[in-house]
């Protein structure tokens, strides 16, 4: 039964497993774990632990049909595939110095794993690698993966990282549990069915280290019993900082598998008193009954998140509004994003204000040309400005998508703005003005600032702006910050050339972890001192890494802008200034 409902959020982790025993009657794991415990799924080791097919061929029982598993009737398709997760032996050790178990270890990993497939199962849990080499096992799992159908498979890794700081020199050879997937991952050249389940201790690592992970590809977090704590009830509960791990993997769609035996055998008997549906209930049901509370805890995803839910880890190109016309659907959009309109609106008011004493408002009339006018929003605001304000307006709207300006035209009809707007039907780096503006209003900016060529469009325009002309937006900055961001990496992989490791995306970021604080790259100023100034840019950054993360994978970078539309009023994506409820960019 899921852990509950979250509006709009149809993540994966609304389901919660438990890791059990080996047990040859599956029905029976599967009744007991589902309808007596709750729980969604079962991760279930599916071969007998005891066996080892070196001593099925000392046995002479090398050849014919191995005595390793169940049959595959004993569950319906449908319950394997939606309920199982196939646990393969933990005993296995590919990288051993013993030559026998390490054949058997590679014989049973390669059956398990054929039989999980034959079974149709989501997935399997791969034991973590034991000691600090894992080029064999590696190898052999690639060499799986290569020829895998839709199996999933989760590699166990402890989320350790010893505290580098407060180690003496000896300790220092302990491992960062992060380090041992990375090289893991990168013998099985990042291979899209690869992930992580990690294994949650009752000791954390630092904030730091833990949010790489949310980058990685960690479809679950395995949940020991041992990590729990007792209140005052003498029911689990758990730390603070465990808490918010775990809501931070409810976040990221990554399921909860509670293991381990009770440690809280109050509760459990508890529960078993107050039960009515069953003489025994499941000794785990406390730990998930809790985990089903942070879940239930969590607030409603808001409207606009669950809006842009689909959007989320996906590379979409960057609008070409310049070279394309841009389609009534993509108009509408921008259209809804009322916080970006309010700014420009602000920023208008104050640059009419600073142009027009109170004494000249009634005498003075500005003339304001919104070049890229689109169906007009730049406009209205531009006019609601002018009202609010007192002052007064021509305006010249610029537009030279022919679509838009047919909407333009029926707007200032309807609006009966016929003798405040002059439309213009053309290109602003091609018209001629039959006036100077006093202020030119654009919004033709991208998720990084520049890339929608807004200097290459505003030069051509400032021969059309007074002297001491004022530009809305006056200059913009773009910023860049490095990222872990394994699935972004593995689409742009997906198409096999270098052109799109060479592409600028767009992309709603979810799945990432943010390694250092994002610095400004380049910057625009409008209107332009001198017109030879270059729209070339280049820049060297250096980005610190706080040492209490640890290594990470730099996939790529994230970029963001920000633009000052006049004086104080500004308008962008970069998070520590962020414009709050604004959806038009990421
Ligand atoms: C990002 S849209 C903004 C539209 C509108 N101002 C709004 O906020 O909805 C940019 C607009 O500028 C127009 N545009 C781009 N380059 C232009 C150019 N060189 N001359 C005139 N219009 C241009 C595009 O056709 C598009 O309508």
């Amino acid at each position: 039964m899921p852990l509950g409902e979250r509006s709009g959020d149809k993540s994966e982790s609304r389901y919660c497993g438990v890791e059990t025993d080996f047990n040859d009657d599956m029905p029976h794991v599967l009744h007991f774990n589902l309808y007596t415990g709750s729980f969604d799924f079962v991760v279930a080791p599916l071969m007998d632990p005891s066996y080892r097919p070196s001593l099925l061929q000392k046995d002479g029982l090398g050849s014919g049909v191995l005595p390793f598993a169940g049959s595959d009737l004993v569950l319906s398709p449908s319950q394997w595939s939606s309920h199982v997760v196939g646990k393969i032996s933990s005993w296995i050790d590919l990288d051993s110095e013993d030559e026998t178990l390490r054949i058997d270890s590679e014989t049973t990993l390669k059956q398990e794993i054929a039989w999980a497939s034959h079974l149709s199962l989501q997935a399997c849990l791969l034991p973590a690698p034991k000691g600090t080499s894992c080029a064999n096992y590696a190898r052999c799992v690639n060499q799986i993966l290569q020829g895998a159908n839709n199996i999933q498979l989760w590699l166990r890794i402890p989320l350790v990282k010893p505290d580098v700081d407060s180690m003496d020199a000896k300790s220092v050879t302990l491992d960062d549990s992060w380090e041992s997937w990375n090289s893991f991952r990168l013998l099985c050249e990042h291979h899209g069915q690869l992930s992580v389940a990690l294994d949650i201790l009752s000791t954390l690592p630092s904030t730091n280290s833990l949010g790489r992970w949310f980058g990685e590809p960690v479809r679950a977090a395995i949940l020991n019993t041992d990590c729990f704590l007792t209140n005052s009830h003498g029911c689990p509960c758990l730390s603070k900082r465990h808490q918010m791990l775990i809501s931070g993997f409810f976040n990221h769609s990554i399921q909860i598998i509670i293991s381990g035996n009770s440690v809280h055998p109050k509760a459990s008997m508890d529960a078993n008193n107050n039960s009515d549906k069953d003489s025994q209930r499941h000794p785990l049901r406390p730990y998930l009954d809790y985990v089903g509370y942070l879940y239930q805890r969590m607030d409603p995803l808001p409207e606009q998140e669950r809006f842009e839910l689909g959007y989320r880890d996906f590379l979409q190109s960057p609008l070409q509004p310049l070279m394309d016309n841009l389609e009534a659907q993509t108009y509408e959009t921008f259209e809804k994003d009322a916080v970006k309109y309010i700014q420009y609106q602000r920023a208008v008011s104050k640059a009419l204000l600073d142009r027009v004493p109170d004494e000249e408002a009634s005498a003075k009339t500005i003339v304001l040309m919104v070049v890229g006018a689109g169906r007009g929003p730049l406009v209205r605001a531009s006019l609601q400005a002018a009202e609010e304000t007192g002052r007064r307006l021509k305006v010249y709207a610029v537009e030279k998508n022919p679509n838009a300006v047919v909407t333009l035209h029926a707007l200032v009809k309807l609006e009966g703005w016929e003798d405040t707007v002059t439309i213009v039907s053309s290109d602003m780096r091609h018209w001629n003005a039959p006036e100077k503006a006093d202020i030119l209003v654009s919004e033709l900016l991208g998720s990084f600032g520049d890339n929608e060529l807004s200097p290459e469009c505003l030069d051509g325009a400032q021969r059309f702006l007074q002297e001491d002309g004022i530009s809305i937006p006056s200059s913009y900055t773009s910023f860049l910050q490095p990222v872990t961001a394994s699935k972004l990496y593995n689409d742009v992989k997906a198409h096999k050339d270098l052109v799109h490791f060479e592409t600028a995306y767009v992309v709603k970021l979810h799945n990432v972890a943010r390694l250092a604080p994002s610095q400004p790259v380049f910057t625009f100023t409008h209107p332009k001192r001198s017109e030879h100034e270059s729209n070339q840019r280049f820049k060297k950054l250096n980005f610190v890494i706080p040492s209490e993360t640890g290594s990470a994978m730099v996939h790529g970078f994230a970029g963001y802008f920000d633009a000052t539309l006049y004086k104080d009023v500004h308008l962008g994506i970069e998070p520590s200034t962020a414009t709050p409820n604004m959806f038009s960019w990421y």
